[in-house]
């Protein structure tokens, strides 16, 4: 419908002045509106009652069933006024499609595209788990709020939304061949909903998800993008196949492995499958701490400078390889330097001492003279101590007494990798409990989240191979960051709550009766693991129980 079919609009509709129009759709246009009585200011949504797509009549069903979720609008009201159909909404900002066009920038930098991930699988989470699938996930449908909720994401136009949970049977709707009409955007609809006309259900949010993310991080966009709209059947046609052909290494080449495991992942699901929410939110909170960005889904724009100052070395014992992550706003520079350093750190320069032998460990030096000595070293260090796994490599002015957080990191992210650092030059077992103690503090103190991270991680790694045999080669056990893992399960495998509840209440009652460094570190590598494959990440009490054993009983061992 043209802005002309607005020219007989009313100055009032249900009570509201409408003053200047913030945009318009397809089927409706949106002014900014006042309440006569109370002055309240909304998002008027309007719509002739004989449009042919009658989206308002739809939205007006599906609203109420949203309300009171974060990132949500409101409705204040909603009906037919004459021939107008209109809903009064929360008047919000900018849509994502708006500030990406008005920046100019080729891509969006990696911290708003982490916490646009975050925060639009987390608005997804709760419109399906009110049995609402969105259907037309693009960037102008997320638009940011005004202050003070300008950081977070809400989710608009839900004029092609469907309850995809029958109100009548409470059973998901039914897959089908038949032919369909296709619903949904060119550019982020499903490769299966747009391409191959199938009926869309949870996975096709999510996987719209995953195109606008990558469209985001692509010089020039999604391939697909790039001849515009298309005008004729044939365009469409050829725009479908070449949507279909792109395979998610092709489309993920040089982005953080994040997004083409995302893809695969969402594309991976079955029909009525429930996506695991949890996990991706946290897989893309861990990629925006794991390149120096805060514990945090607020999405900031414009930007704040990237201020990234240390850089860390890899997961231990992996081969010198160039990383596949290019990201955006770190320069060539750093990532050469990076490797170089990285190439360093798997070096083992000095003699590794085992904990099952302890003569040549006390014989081989004072490590802690070491390691103090290096603590007073408190000008530039680039990898000066004895090269050990996990060995934190700083590029940074930081003294010890620096605060973590002015080293670019968040300070539970800097404390674990200390941590980690320290476990590569404990000589005896007593140091070793003391450094799980600590361990078990650190995660502790961060009560907003007791998700094992990929420090967290990197800790029991280096643990596992301290306690097993450490000049021998071990697999590091978080299987979701490396393609490699222990198990050799798909990165996809997750266990139910209840299979790492039993696991982890039987490590908590074996640990106290362990008889060697080796079935300690066979208990560590299982409580990895199963951690690892449970939803979530979080350490249970049971694991809290598991841990403090662990060291109780490396103090028996001595
Ligand atoms: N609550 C709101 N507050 C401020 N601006 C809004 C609001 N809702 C929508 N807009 C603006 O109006 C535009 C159109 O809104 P919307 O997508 O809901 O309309 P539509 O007719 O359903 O569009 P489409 O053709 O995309 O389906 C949005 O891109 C946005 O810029």
């Amino acid at each position: 419908m043209s802005t002309n079919a607005y020219a007989d609009l009313p100055r009032y509709i249900a009570n509201y002045y409408l003053s200047e129009n913030l945009g318009s759709g397809y089927s409706g246009s949106i002014y900014r509106a006042h309440h006569l009585h109370s002055g309240k200011v909304v998002a008027l949504k309007v719509q002739d009652v004989n449009h042919e797509c009658p989206t308002n009549r739809y939205e007006r069903r599906l609203y109420p069933l949203l309300q009171g979720g974060l990132g949500m609008p409101t409705l204040y009201t909603a009906g037919v006024e004459g021939k107008w159909d209109y809903l009064a909404i929360d008047l919000l900002g900018s849509s994502l499609d708006q500030l990406y066009r008005r920046s100019k920038k080729e891509t969006m930098d990696l911290r708003s595209v982490c916490c646009i991930a975050m925060q639009v699988i987390a608005r997804l989470e709760f419109m399906h788990s009110r049995g609402v699938l969105h259907r037309d996930i693009q960037l102008g449908n997320c638009v940011v709020g005004l202050p003070p909720n300008e950081k977070t994401i809400y989710m608009i136009d839900f004029g092609f939304s469907k309850q995809y949970i029958d109100p009548h049977t409470r059973r998901h709707i039914p897959d089908s061949k038949a032919k369909r009409d296709f619903i949904g955007n060119y550019w982020f609809s499903s490769v299966g909903v747009h391409c191959r006309g199938k009926v869309p259900s949870r996975r096709d949010d999510l996987e719209a998800v995953a195109l606008m993310l990558i469209h985001l991080l692509t010089p020039r966009g999604l391939p697909w993008t790039r001849n515009g709209v298309p005008k004729t059947d044939e365009e469409h046609e050829r725009l479908k196949r070449n949507k279909s052909n792109c395979r998610p290494e092709d489309l993920c080449r040089n982005l953080p492995e994040e997004f083409e495991d995302f893809l695969r992942y969402c594309k991976s699901l079955k029909f009525m499958d429930r996506p695991d929410y949890e996990r991706w939110i946290d897989e893309f909170r861990d990629l925006a701490v794991d390149n120096g960005f805060p514990d945090s889904d607020e999405f900031i724009w414009p930007p704040p400078q990237p201020t990234i100052t240390s850089v860390k070395t890899p997961p231990p014992f992996s081969p010198l390889k160039l990383p596949r992550t290019i990201v955006p706003g770190r320069t060539v520079v750093a990532q050469e330097v990076e490797n170089i350093l990285r190439g360093l750190g798997n070096l083992a320069l000095v003699p590794q001492p085992t904990l099952q032998d302890k003569s040549p460990m006390r014989a081989e030096m004072n490590q802690r003279a070491v390691e103090n000595a290096y603590k007073e070293d408190s000008v530039r260090r680039i990898a000066p101590k004895p090269i050990r796994v996990h060995a934190v490599i700083e590029i940074s002015s930081g003294s010890e007494d620096e605060k973590p957080h002015m080293l670019g990191r968040t300070p539970k992210a800097y404390r674990l990798d200390r941590l980690a650092a320290k476990l590569g030059s404990a000589t005896d077992n007593a140091r070793l409990a003391f450094i799980v103690l600590e361990f078990i503090q650190v995660l502790k103190g961060y009560n907003s989240s007791r998700t094992l991270t990929k420090e967290g991680f990197a800790f029991l790694d280096a643990l596992h191979k301290q306690l097993s045999d450490p000049s021998v080669f071990v697999l590091p056990m978080r299987t979701s960051r490396s393609r490699s893992s222990n198990s050799g399960l798909p990165i996809d495998q997750k266990q139910p709550a209840h299979v790492k509840l039993g696991v982890v209440a039987r490590l908590k009652r074996d640990v106290q009766n362990a008889s060697s460094s080796r079935a300690l570190a066979r208990m560590v590598s299982d409580f990895g693991t199963v951690t690892n494959k449970s939803s979530g990440r979080t350490i249970t009490k049971d694991g809290f129980a598991f841990l403090e054993g662990l060291a109780a009983r490396l103090e028996t061992l001595g």
